[in-house]
């Protein structure tokens, strides 16, 4: 920050240095206390749901049982446009959150494996109550699992999110790992969100925030297919947080940007506009969208420290986000490195006994076996492989996003599924 102290920007040039030889694993980078944030990744997964109202949105829009087909079209496009807004809606507590608290984005801290956050928001009305698990499902690497649930509108989103970073001289990029499916049980309709790359600027004046890129998609089960693409400041568009984002009838269409259905374009942390057709929409001839500053953000609830139990995060790290409140920089690396030990000292335990850590909610699903269409120990089946099918989206563990042949379409494909057993037998309060 432009006011951080001479020792502050002392150690932020150290900083700058060590990270010229940065080796891509972000947690191994020695922040200064100034830049640590005192919440846990595993926190992050509650900006899924600061609009409730807009999650379970589509939901209200069902097409009437004896509907013509051109009134099933265009309740269809209706609900991808509902769908395209919460997602809208999410990126400005994603990826703003830290800057609007904390005045720039933090360092968050590293999860350690089995940390859970939970808590609930209280929407009342139609909406109701909507409940969060988040479970740092792998520490080496990093990867939190996340579930979203909605009882009264029977919508659950889940999915989970791991990064790979890369340094250039002003910048380090991002490429998420992972993907959302969000389900509408009383629609049977369930939609793909893809996550985009982001790099974080500002690291030069010590005030960093993030900036998206590239594209993302929304893939529904209907055949509607949002494109999404993101640009900053440099760009041509000259403001910060820029998105068009463009509405298929189906991904084939996509080929040409004319055949879209609706476009939307804007700031995703400000005014978004929508217009008819391939066009760009312009602020003063176009219907407002979506204004990110007019509907504040609702905040989770979350127990009491102590009420909570052992794992659960805020519960966990409270020495450790009391020193950094307090920014003694020892005091962080004591109570750090207590938590640290610990945890080697239960891996240390299970390599031993042979007892591999279980995760608690989530499974690992591997759909590079044939019988992977669709997922029994779900209530609901998992329709990923169909649609990533409809969206030519690789199923491999690739860089969100990735499409099918491109370069990372091959390895490995498993990835992380919501257990709605495991979670209606524990006892977890939340
Ligand atoms: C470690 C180097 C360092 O301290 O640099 C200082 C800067 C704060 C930059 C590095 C950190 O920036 C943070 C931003 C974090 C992302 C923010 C939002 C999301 C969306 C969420 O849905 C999933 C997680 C994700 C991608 C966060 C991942 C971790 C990021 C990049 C933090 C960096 C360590």
């Amino acid at each position: 920050t432009t006011g951080s102290s001479s020792a502050n920007s002392g150690s932020w040039t150290s900083f700058l240095k060590s990270i010229a030889s940065f080796n891509g694993d972000l947690s191994s980078l020695t922040a200064p206390p100034f830049i640590l944030s005192p919440t846990s990744l595993v926190e992050y997964s509650q900006y899924w749901a600061e609009h409730p109202d807009l999650l379970v949105a589509a939901n209200q829009l069902p097409t009437p049982e004896q509907a013509s087909s051109s009134t099933a079209e265009a309740m269809a496009l209706k609900r991808a446009i509902a769908v395209t807004k919460w997602f809208i809606s999410t990126l400005k507590s994603q990826y703003c959150s830290r800057n609007e608290s904390m005045g720039s984005e933090k360092k968050p801290l590293n999860p350690f494996l089995g940390e859970v956050f939970v808590g609930k928001w209280e929407t009342g009305g139609d909406v109701g109550e909507t409940i969060l698990a988040s479970e740092q499902v792998s520490h080496h690497p990093p990867v939190t699992a996340y579930a979203v649930a909605n009882g009264k509108n029977n919508v659950v989103l889940q999915g989970y999110n791991g990064i790979t970073s890369s340094i250039s001289t002003t910048s380090i990029n991002i490429k998420q790992y992972g993907h959302a499916l969000l389900n509408y049980q009383d629609l049977k309709e369930t939609y793909l969100v893809t996550l985009p790359p982001l790099h974080i600027e500002g690291l030069i004046t010590a005030a960093p925030f993030v900036e998206l890129e590239g594209t993302s998609y929304i893939q529904a089960s209907n055949g509607f297919y949002t494109v999404i693409e993101y640009s900053g400041r440099g760009w041509v568009s000259g403001k910060k947080n820029t998105f068009k984002a463009r509405i298929f009838r189906d991904q084939l269409s996509s080929a040409n940007k004319e055949n879209a259905s609706v476009t939307i374009s804007g700031q995703w942390s400000g005014k978004s506009y929508i217009g008819k057709g391939g066009s760009t929409p312009h602020s003063k001839s176009s219907e407002l969208f979506y204004d990110a500053n007019a509907q504040p953000s609702e905040h989770l609830i979350v127990k009491p420290i102590e009420e909570q139990e052992p794992t659960e995060s805020r519960r966990a790290w409270e020495k450790v986000a009391e020193a950094i409140r307090k920014s003694d920089y020892n005091l962080i690396h004591e109570e750090k490195s207590k938590i640290e030990n610990e945890q080697r000292e239960l891996r240390k335990k299970e390599r031993e006994t042979g007892h591999q850590w279980h995760t608690r909610w989530f499974d690992q699903k591997d759909y590079s076996n044939p019988e992977g269409k669709t997922d029994t120990n779900l209530e609901t089946p998992d329709p990923f492989t169909n649609l990533t099918n409809l969206a030519n989206l690789s199923i491999h563990n690739a860089p969100s996003g990735s499409l099918k042949k491109s370069k990372y379409d091959h390895g490995e494909s498993k990835h992380w599924r919501f257990n709605l057993d495991k979670w209606k037998q524990d006892g977890m309060k939340i």
